[in-house]
C-alpha cells in the first residue's frame, strides 16, 4: 500500500467491514461508486450467517465468520487461518482489553471495532506521524482510545459522538489510559461538529480521519473531511 505523507481518511462500512483508505486527493472522489477498497458487501452478506460458536464460509478470497470470543463480529479476511493468526497475535493494550470487556455486555457492542482493526488504526496514525485526528462515531471509545494512545503527547483527536451515555464510558477509559488531554470530545451531531471546525478556520489542518457512524451520512462526512484534512 503506497503511503502519502499526510492525508489519511478512513471510512468504516457496515458489517462485514471494509475500510476505504484515501491516500491522496486524486484517490478520493465524491462519488462513492468510484472509491476503491470496496468489496461487494452484498455478495459477502449473502454468505449465510453462522450461529455456531465458530463457523466460517469461504467464497473466493473473502471470509465471513462469527466468533463469540470477539463479540460475534462478522469479518472479512483472506483465509480463516490468517484471521485466526491475527486474532491470536494482536497486541491489545490492557486498557483496551478492559474497555472491550466492559462494552461486550452492552447493547450495541457489535459496533465496536475489533482489536486488529484498532491496532491497524493505531499503526496508521503512528506511521504517518499524525498530530491532528478526527473520529466520527466514538461509541464507548475503543477505536478513539487506540488512536489517542498512538498519538504523540502533543497530538489531538476530535472525537465526535451524539450519545452521551456511551461517551461517559469513553471518557472513563481515556482517563484510565492517561490520554484525556489528547481527546477533545464533541458531544453533538457529527455534521455540526465538522461544520463548526470548518467555520472556526480549521480546514486543511488535520492529518487523519476515521469515520465509523451512520452510513447514510458518509458522503456528507467525506466532503467535509476533505476540507478538514491536509491534502499536501
Ligand atoms: C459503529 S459505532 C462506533 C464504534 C466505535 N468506533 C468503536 O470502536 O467503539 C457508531 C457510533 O456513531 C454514533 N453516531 C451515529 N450517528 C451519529 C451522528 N450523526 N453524530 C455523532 N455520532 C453519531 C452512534 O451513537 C454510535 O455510537
Amino acid at each position: 500500500m503506497a503511503m502519502a505523507s499526510h492525508l489519511l481518511l478512513l471510512h468504516r462500512f457496515s458489517k462485514p467491514i471494509s475500510m476505504l483508505v484515501a491516500l491522496s486527493s486524486s484517490f478520493v472522489s465524491s462519488n462513492p461508486s468510484k472509491t476503491r477498497f470496496s468489496p461487494s458487501i452484498s455478495n459477502i452478506r449473502s454468505i449465510a450467517g453462522a450461529t455456531n460458536r465458530r463457523d466460517w464460509s469461504v467464497r473466493a478470497s473473502v471470509v465471513f465468520a462469527k466468533d463469540e470470543k470477539y463479540g460475534n463480529k462478522e469479518v472479512v479476511c483472506v483465509t480463516p487461518q490468517i484471521y485466526d493468526y491475527i486474532l491470536a497475535n494482536v497486541r491489545e493494550p490492557e486498557v483496551l482489553r478492559k474497555l472491550r470487556e466492559e462494552t461486550a455486555n452492552m447493547r450495541g457492542s457489535q459496533m465496536q471495532v475489533s482489536p486488529d482493526q484498532a491496532q491497524l488504526l493505531a499503526m496508521l496514525v503512528h506511521i504517518i506521524g499524525a498530530q491532528r485526528c478526527i473520529e466520527v462515531g466514538v461509541f464507548t471509545g475503543y477505536s478513539s482510545l487506540a488512536i489517542a494512545l498512538a498519538l504523540p503527547e502533543s497530538g489531538r483527536l476530535i472525537a465526535c459522538e451524539r450519545d452521551g451515555q456511551s461517551l461517559e464510558i469513553a471518557k472513563k477509559y481515556y482517563k484510565q489510559a492517561g490520554v484525556s488531554h489528547k481527546v477533545d470530545v464533541r458531544h453533538a451531531l457529527a455534521i455540526d461538529t465538522l461544520n463548526v471546525l470548518i467555520l472556526h478556520g480549521e480546514a486543511d489542518s488535520f492529518d487523519f480521519a476515521f469515520v465509523d457512524a451512520e452510513k447514510k451520512m458518509y458522503q456528507e462526512y467525506h466532503e467535509l473531511l476533505l476540507q478538514l484534512v491536509r491534502l499536501e
